[in-house]
């Protein structure tokens, strides 16, 4: 049975990728956000029109690898970025994601044009270092979410939950359709109640699955994806 993480042991594994195995935060991003386009062509095949919600921290970066791998696949993906992150890697993202003719919403879009012109939001607004409350800049995007009626595939996290202690009970809260877990799924994933949850990033070396009691499952072939339900 895969073993769920708890925030720490997420970290601690993404630390040891980063300063063991001497990877680097692009090469990661780049396999993982490439396992989500490809996990989310598996689960929604016919669904094109598509808004990637990109938050500020390495979640939003897959989110990014995502849409422009999704493009590649012929989805006519769109970005909304609630607050641009002033660094590199993401200037980097977002140059090709325009140089790809992905349209970037430039306001926020409201729970009637959600319904209206997306088939499909994919939220990679919080990954595993999320802590609640949410900061105000991020709630419009968030609330108008947990509204919507469109499916939502959430990357890693929905975002809004406690990434051990999943929803807050006795407000709204995020429910996706699909969830994709990246390396190991964090026990907030015991409260998903979506149709699919599928595990990407496969980019763990044995020795490493062992050290954490990873117990991951067999990836099929050369797919970057799995299903877990
Ligand atoms: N090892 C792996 O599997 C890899 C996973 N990847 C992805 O990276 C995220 C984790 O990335 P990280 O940058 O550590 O964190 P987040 O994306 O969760 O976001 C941090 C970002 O969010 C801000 N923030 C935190 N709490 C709040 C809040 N309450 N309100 C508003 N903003 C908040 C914080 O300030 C930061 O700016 C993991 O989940 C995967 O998706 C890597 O891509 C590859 C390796
Ligand atoms: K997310």
């Amino acid at each position: 049975m895969t073993r769920y993480l708890n925030q720490s042991e997420a970290t601690k594994l993404d630390e040891e990728l980063f300063n063991v195995y001497n990877f680097g935060v692009e090469q990661l991003m780049e396999l993982a956000g490439l396992s989500c386009a490809s996990a989310i062509s598996n689960g929604f095949p016919s669904f094109k029109n598509v808004l990637i919600v990109v938050g500020p921290g390495n979640n939003g970066g897959d989110g990014l690898v995502c849409a422009r791998h999704m493009k590649i696949f012929g989805y006519s993906p769109e970005i909304f970025l609630p607050k641009r992150t002033a660094k590199t890697l993401y200037e980097n993202l977002i140059k090709q994601c325009e140089l790809f003719e992905i349209p970037i919403l430039n306001a926020c879009p409201s729970v009637e044009e959600l319904n209206a012109k997306y088939s499909l939001v994919v939220d990679a607004l919080f990954g595993f270092s999320f802590k609640p409350p949410v900061r105000q800049e991020f709630c419009e995007i968030l609330h108008n979410m947990i509204h919507m009626s469109t499916p939502c595939c959430s990357i890693d996290i929905p975002s809004g939950w406690d990434v051990e202690n999943g929803p807050t009970l006795g407000a709204p809260y995020l429910k996706p359709e699909m969830l994709i877990s990246l390396t190991a799924p964090k026990l907030c994933a015991r409260f998903f109640k979506g149709k699919l949850h599928y595990l990407g990033g496969r980019f763990i070396a044995p020795v490493l699955a062992r050290k954490y009691e990873l117990e991951l499952p067999n990836y099929v072939g050369i797919e970057c994806y799995v299903c877990l339900s």
